[in-house]
């Protein structure tokens, strides 16, 4: 396999990679909540309230596919990370990973699955034991998980070293005589020793230097077709999920406001959140439409997850809300082929409808106040994935794939 040298030169981030939507799904994730409780001090410990760190997600990932989940810190994306490779018990909802719910499995049940299901962690200096030798780090997992035979073992170790770019002779060196980049490629060879079909990549380059974040996202690339790995890549900008990711989803406060292809997402997103957060790459906008784009300041932080603010969640710090969206929340409605988004007023910059685009749907006027004269329908797209007919903004009519 061609992977990049780990020297500390510059590497230009290969061509994007290309959605395969003829897949399988591998993980079909619905109505996912994680809800951690907050407990009063003192003696007896009463639940005084919850932390919505994730409040109703749904996607789907296709086998060897690769989704991007993007959002500012704080928005839930860690967690979510954590509850597909169940580091945590999710609240409510289901994570069904080729056939099996993964949600309700106790830990002895979950013991098969967690081969499968790999995490690369953000940062390289504590997710490795520092007093263990990386023949250790990458070759136990190996022997607890009976991957290979006693015997077999350091040749497998130097094999996979050797796959992720490190000279397969440093097996007997310690984390810290490697740089950021190199002790990310040894979590790397850590989780591929498993022979994963899914990996969870939390901001596997975010503390890397930029010099060196190409080469380690070129190399996941490589694997990622050498062994047909499905990839749930979290960043908190969209730059970096751009050549990874052919889907992304941009999580707010717990919550998917907009997901859809790359075209869509960069070319076309219809949610404000989206719009701020490619308006704060200017370069990528630019480059991706060929339009100069005004900055859209975001003003404030996340609010709080405790008490997150009432209908749609971003509305506190949306330069276009209006009075429904203090009181409705918008529905993650489907709008094209492979487009959904949530906002009452969905449409591209400088494009945004006069009246909610929801309303109808919802049997709700457009001041959100129930409306005794409309007939709330489905709507399209609820759920993972995305169905075969839409709303189409353009003419307010369904479309069709
Ligand atoms: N174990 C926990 N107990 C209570 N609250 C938590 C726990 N883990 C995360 N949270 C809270 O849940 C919310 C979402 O956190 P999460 O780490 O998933 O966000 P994130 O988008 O990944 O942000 P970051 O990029 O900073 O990691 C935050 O408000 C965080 O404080």
């Amino acid at each position: 396999m061609n992977t990049p040298a780990p020297s500390d030169g510059v590497v230009e981030a290969r061509e994007a990679v290309e959605l395969d939507p003829s897949r399988p799904p591998l993980l079909t994730v619905k109505d996912l909540r994680m809800h951690f409780p907050i407990h009063s001090s003192g003696v007896i410990r009463r639940t005084i309230g919850h932390v919505k760190a994730v409040d109703g997600v749904s996607f789907e990932l296709r086998a060897g596919n690769s989704l991007g989940l993007v959002g500012e810190s704080g928005c839930g994306k860690s967690t979510t990370g954590r509850l597909i490779t169940r580091l945590y018990e999710p609240t409510t909802g289901s994570i069904d990973f080729d056939g099996t719910d993964l949600a309700p499995l106790t830990k002895k049940q979950l013991t098969p699955f967690r081969r499968d299901v790999q995490m690369i962690f953000q940062d390289p200096y504590s997710s490795l034991n520092p007093r263990h030798t990386v023949g250790a780090i990458v070759g136990t997992p190996l022997e607890v998980h009976n991957m290979v035979p006693k015997d077999k073992v350091l040749s497998r170790v130097q094999e996979l070293l050797e796959i992720v770019g490190l000279n397969p002779e440093h097996y007997n060196r310690y984390p810290n005589e490697f740089s950021g980049g190199q002790r990310q490629r040894i979590g790397i060879a850590r989780a591929l020793a498993m022979q994963p079909k899914l990996m969870v990549a939390d901001e596997p380059v975010s503390a890397l230097d930029v010099s060196i974040q190409a080469q380690v996202i070129n190399l996941l690339q490589d694997l990622q077709k050498e062994f047909d790995i499905a990839f749930l890549f979290i960043a908190h900008d969209l730059a970096i999920v751009r050549h990874f990711c052919p889907e992304i989803a941009v999580m707010y406060l717990g919550k998917i406001v907009e997901i859809g292809d790359r075209d869509s997402i960069y070319n076309s997103s219809h949610h404000p959140y989206t719009q701020a957060l490619l308006s704060a790459a200017p370069d990528l906008r630019q480059a991706s439409t060929g339009r100069r784009v005004e900055r859209i300041r975001l003003e404030g932080d996340v609010p709080s997850p405790i008490n997150p603010p009432s209908g749609c969640h971003f509305r506190t710090r949306c330069p276009i809300a209006k009075d429904i969206c203090s009181k409705v929340e918008p529905p993650l409605l489907q709008i094209g082929e492979r487009h959904k988004v949530a906002c009452h007023f969905a449409g591209e910059t400088g494009n945004v409808p006069e009246t909610p685009v929801t309303s109808r749907l919802l049997g709700v006027d457009e001041f959100g106040a129930p409306d005794p004269g409309a007939s709330p329908a489905e709507v399209p797209g609820d759920g993972p994935g995305y169905a075969d007919t839409w709303l189409d903004l353009k003419n307010n009519s369904l479309g069709r794939a």
